[in-house]
Formats: C-alpha cells, structure tokens, sequence
C-alpha cells in the first residue's frame, strides 16, 4: 500500500483499509494463530513491565499528559485509552470502570503484548506493523475472542522518525464512533510535538505553515537546524509540507530547504516577539514562518533529552540519549586517531599543545571533522569540565557577529535585549572558544578580537568597563588565509596570534584508514552498529573523491542504514541513486553488453550519429555519446518503457529523463 505523508499519522483511506485488514489476517495466518485460539493472559512478569516502562520513560513522560485530555474527551464511552511501546506491549490504561472490568477479561492491561504475532489482527498490532493509524471494528479482529472490541490506533514516532509506540482507544464494539481515529490520530501528533520539543533544546526551531492562524496548533511545522543550518529533525506536518521524508530531509540544510542562509532568521526574528514571516520553500511554496532566536549555546551535545540525566542503559535507548553518550565518545583525541598516518600525526602534535595555552589552528576541506578535532581537544584538556562554545563566523551576519561575539549592554542598540547579553567570549570563559570559519571574520571586528586575544579583556558593546576572560582558542578555516593575508582580507596580525599550531585534516579521499573511519561513521549512527557493508560497495566507496569528505559519507551511510534490509548489509540498491549515478556514470555504458539482433541505431536528434561498428575513430567516442547511445538502445529495447530501461542500465529514471534532449523523442514513453 502506497504509504503517504499527511500533517498527522499516516491514515489508510477506506478502499485502502480494507486491504490492509486482509494483508494483515494474511500476515496473522502465517504467524501461525487461529481465530479461534485462546488468547495468552499470562502478561509480562511486573519486572518485565517495570523495565519497559523504565526504557520508555521519554515516551511515557510525555504521553501520560495528552492520554488524560484524550479520555477526558471520551468518557463515559464505554472505552479506555492505552500506551503500548514499539513492540506492542501495553504500558499504560486509563478508562471507564464499567470497561475496565471487560478490558481486564481480554487482556488491555499494562504488561500484556497486542503485537500482530501475538494476538493477529487488532489495531495496535496493525498500527505499528502497518505505521498507518488504522480501526479494528468486531469482526475484523483475527482472534474471535477479541470480536467485542472496538479499536483504533495510530503509531506515535520519535523526532528521529522511528516508531516508539502506539496510542489506542479500546472500548466495547457498541460504542463505535467514526470520530475516534481521528482523534487519537491527534493526540498521537501532539504526544510527538511534545517529544519534539523537548529533544533540541539547542537547535534553531524553524515553525511554519502556509496559513499563518494555524502557526502555533497541532498541524504547524516544525524542523531543527544546528545553529550552522544543517538539519536535524523535522515533525510530520514539515516534512509534508517540505515535500519530503525524514531520511530525505537529512541530506538538507536550512538553506536548500529555505532558500535562505540560516543568518538571514538571526535578523528577521531577532528581536523579541518578532511577527511571523513570509517564506519561499524550496519547492515554490509560501509559508508563513516563526522562529524563536536564542542566545545558543554550544552545539557540543546535539540532541539530549531530559532521560539523559538518568543514566540508565535503558534511558539511554529510549529516545536519542545514545547520541549524547556517543557525542561524548566521538570527542576525545584517542577517538579520531585510526590509523592514517597523516592524521596520527597532527593528533600527536595536538596532544603536546594540550594544556598549553597554545592557539591552534585547524585547516581542511569542509567536512573533514574540524569541529569534532575542536572537540576532541577541549574534551582532552583540563577545561574539558568547563564551556566550549563554537561561533561559526560564516554564519552570523556581519550586523550582528559583534554583538554575538563581544556582547552588549542594556540599550546598546535598537532591538538589544533589555538586560543585555554577554557574547559568546565571555560565554566560553573558563573553557575554550572555538573560531570556526576564521577566514570569514569582517575586518573591522578583526582588531577587536585581536584586542580581547592580547590583552584577555572583553568590553561588551555599550559597556563602560572591561570584563576579564580566560579562555583557550581554536580556529578553523578551510580557506587560505595567506591568501586573504596577500588580498588585504585578512589581519596579519591577528593570523600570528591565532596560529600557535597549525595542522591540516587530510581530505577523507587522502585517508589510508577509510574501512575505519567508514565503521567508526556507521558505529556512531543510529542502528548503525550492526549493519556491514558488501565488500563490491565498500570498494566503491573507496574508489570516489569525497568532495563533502567525512559529512558526506555521513549523510550516505545513514541514508544506506536506514534502506538496508533484514540482513544487515548495505549493498548498492541501499545506496542513494544520485549517489550511484555519480558512481556509474563514466563506466557503465562502456560495460552494457548489445543484444546481437538489435537493429542498427538510428542517429538520435541534437546528438552526433552513432558509430559503425568498425568504426576506428569508437574508442574515441565520447563518454556523452555512448551514454546516449546506451540509453537509446535500452529505450528501443524496452519499447520506450524508462523504468524498465533504466533498470537494464542500473542507473534511475531521472539519469535518462536528464538525458531527454539529447534522445530522438519519439523514444521515450
Ligand atoms: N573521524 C570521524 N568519525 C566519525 N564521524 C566524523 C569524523 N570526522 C567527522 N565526522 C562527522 O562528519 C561530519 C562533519 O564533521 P565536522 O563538522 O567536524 O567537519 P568540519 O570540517 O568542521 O566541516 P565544515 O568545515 O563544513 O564546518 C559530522 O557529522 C561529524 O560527526
């Protein structure tokens, strides 16, 4: 069934319902379950529960509050309102006594398993193998002892877009009511923008819709960006209205989905109370748009929810607390050193300086790990208890990097908040600053950094006074600051205070330790750990150029991760296909074995003519030309058909309708 994306949880509509009842008392046959068995009441042992509700805690805080408004909503119906976790298991109920009784009798109590495998077609077991927010009316349970119900579910997903759950409403089949999954579907939405909410409270949060009343309600749109515009995570409503899935968006940035540099919010939205915006998505349309700017901190632990104190292992599981102990793993110096020879030397240098009051500059392409070498240093220094604020120079606009760097006073400018702020230097005080993106630093607030750099005093923008600062510097630049030194852009002075140690990131195509750091990438991926990869795809990896470097492959890996299927091993269809067009472009054509009865090709429109056979001039044949060649044989071939041609030439349907100019017309389907 075709799975679409809505505001709220995906809802199959009827004709598609029916279907999907049918495929899942097929799926409930082939578990093995008759209609007629007696249902399994043994439930969990209450140690069993009390570790599920201890690993579902995120989910559990922050449905609890939204199940009490839901049945609110439906009491005296004769129902009751459940929590399950991703498995199906029942963590918690609240309902109407009469109900509760009967609920008892067929097992709706916490602790017991209403996974399809379990218990056959019913709507939690449906919901969550389906992810489609569906009702289980009498007869359409597979169990007949479950016959007397009447349920609707909808899936409830964490910010990461993984089913945590499932919220149902149960009751007594009499009390049918065709509003109920509708509801629920709601409830369920708002149990995810709370989940949301409060999992990047670092992140710039990005609300909008196309109608400005509905700013602000259950179906407004909500994406996270880093402070530096990559993205984070998205609500359902945004990646509807963004024209794109979670996996999808994770390949974005604020910027290619905004069409504008995450700066240009700090400047709209800047001052208190701003008025929502009018914005142009990428794909054309109009919203109206609001975001809250806050002073940020560091973006050192990305996403950290409120079980993150708790420290338990199953907390940690629970929704995205792996990533702030895995952050906290990918930053030591120990951690980024796997074998490269190059690399193993610049951590070897690091590790001398550490400590040292020395200022250390990093160099590298975009996406070698600068960032991450900042941290690992702060991480191992004697300042790794104290702040490490990072202030990307590239993305703050001019207007307002003085303010965010030195800070200001109350009134220093029009829209200065009334008690002031201190800037980011005095901010990292104690700890380390880290300039990242040095060579994008206006000129004019060169001098001043070199001030504070000397003399360790900051003055705050409208401030009479001084305030002292201890703080250790990294920059980093992918630019060539000798280069900007020679064209005036750049303070030589200032180049010499910043440059204590110098060390350059290789390039990730320059790396000769690329099966680690591929493992390392995966290993610190959600459900990456373990997943393999096929020796012919990892080949491939090997052999591109990495223009994005490590980024790159991040964003490549955790798209593969999440296609692979049950066996674990990322192979080339897991791949993203622009990714694979890139890979095959120059070498697949060449390689596609003609069928011998295939006619003599006939000149393409606005493409030279093909060469005979004999041709001597064919090895020179340009790459464009067999391509084209290639794709129009497929097509004549296929009888016009793209997707089966595209198939035949393993590339996608776009490579070809890429191609369409170049192909007689009369070719394509
Ligand atoms: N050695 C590594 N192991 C695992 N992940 C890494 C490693 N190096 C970089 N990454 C990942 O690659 C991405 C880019 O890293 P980072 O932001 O540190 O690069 P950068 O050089 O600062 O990029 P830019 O110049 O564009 O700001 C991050 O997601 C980071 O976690």
């Amino acid at each position: 069934m075709e799975t679409r994306l809505v505001g709220q949880a995906n809802v199959a509509p009827e004709q598609d319902a029916v279907a999907l009842i049918d495929q899942a008392h097929l799926r409930s046959k082939a578990f093995g379950i008759a209609s007629d068995d007696r249902p399994d009441y043994s439930g969990l042992a209450a140690s069993h529960l009390k570790g599920a509700l201890e690993e579902n805690r995120f989910l559990f805080q922050h449905a609890v509050p939204v199940m009490e408004t839901l049945y609110g909503q439906i009491a005296n119906t004769h129902s009751m309102v459940l929590l399950t976790s991703a498995q199906g298991m029942v963590l918690h109920s609240m309902g109407d006594n009469d109900f509760l009784e009967k609920a008892d009798r067929v097992a709706l109590v916490p602790g017991m398993d209403w996974s399809e495998q379990t218990r056959g077609t019913n709507a939690v077991g449906t919901a969550l193998a389906t992810q489609h927010a569906v009702t289980v009316h009498g007869d359409q349970h597979y169990m007949n002892a479950n016959h007397a119900l009447t349920c609707s579910c909808a899936p409830i997903l964490d910010p990461y877009g993984q089913i945590v759950g499932a919220l149902d409403v149960s009751g007594d089949h009499r009390s049918y009511h065709q509003h109920t999954l509708a509801l629920v579907r709601m409830s369920a939405q708002m149990i995810e923008n709370h989940m949301f909410a409060s999992s990047f409270p670092k992140a710039v949060r990005v609300h909008f819709h196309s109608r400005p009343e509905f700013l602000g309600t259950l179906v407004e749109g909500i994406a996270a960006f880093t402070p530096e515009g990559r993205f984070v995570s998205a609500n359902r409503s945004a990646q509807f209205q963004l024209g794109m899935s979670f996996v999808g968006l994770q390949a974005h940035t604020f910027p290619s989905l905004f069409n504008l540099p995450i700066s240009a919010l700090f400047e709209l939205f800047g001052s208190p109370n701003a008025a929502p915006r009018q914005l142009c998505l990428h794909n054309g349309v109009t919203v109206w748009c609001r975001t809250e700017v806050k002073p940020s901190g560091p973006w050192a632990t990305p996403i950290v929810s409120p079980l993150a104190d708790s420290g338990t292992p199953a907390a940690r599981s629970s929704c995205g607390n792996g990533n702030a102990a895995r952050t906290t793993q990918l930053s030591s110096l120990q951690y980024l050193d796997t074998g490269d020879a190059q690399l193993s030397g610049v951590i070897a240098k690091l590790r001398k300086v550490v400590d040292r009051d020395i200022p250390v500059m990093i160099l590298g392409e975009t996406g070698t790990g600068k960032d991450l070498l900042a941290q690992a240093i702060h991480h191992d220094s004697a300042r790794a208890r104290q702040p490490f604020v990072a202030v990307n120079c590239a993305s703050i606009p001019d207007t307002l990097i003085e303010a965010e760097l030195f800070g200001y006073e109350e009134g220093a400018f029009t829209g200065a908040r009334k008690k002031g702020a201190p800037g980011k230097i005095q901010q990292a005080h104690g700890g380390t600053l880290f300039l990242d993106e040095i060579g994008d630093m206006p000129k004019h607030l060169q001098a001043r950094l070199l001030r504070v750099l000397q003399e360790r005093k900051v003055s705050p923008l409208g401030a009479g006074k001084e305030v002292e600062v201890d703080v250790t510097v990294i920059s980093a630049t992918h630019k060539n600051l000798k280069e900007l030194i020679a064209r005036g852009d750049f303070r030589e002075d200032l180049y010499y205070r910043l440059n204590g140690l110098v060390v350059r990131l290789p390039a990730l195509r320059e790396r000769s330790d690329f099966e680690v750091v591929v493992k390392k990438v995966l290993h610190a991926l959600d459900g990456g750990v373990d997943i393999a990869i096929a020796p012919e795809v990892m080949e491939l990896l090997q052999a591109y150029h990495w223009p994005g470097n490590v980024r790159q492959l991040h964003n490549l890996l955790r798209t593969a991760t999440v296609m692979v299927d049950d066996d674990g091993i990322i192979r080339l269809a897991h791949l993203p296909d622009d990714f694979l067009d890139e890979l095959r472009a120059p070498l697949r054509p060449v390689a596609i074995p003609l069928p011998a009865e295939e006619p003599p090709l006939v000149p393409c429109v606005g493409a030279p003519p093909a060469p005979a056979a004999d041709d001597p001039g064919e090895d020179n044949q340009s790459l464009q030309d067999v391509t084209i060649n290639a794709m129009a044989q497929m097509l004549r071939l296929h009888k016009g058909n793209v997707s089966a041609a595209a198939k035949a030439l393993g590339v996608s349907r776009n490579t070809i309708y890429r191609k369409k100019n170049l192909l007689p017309p009369d070719l394509l389907d």
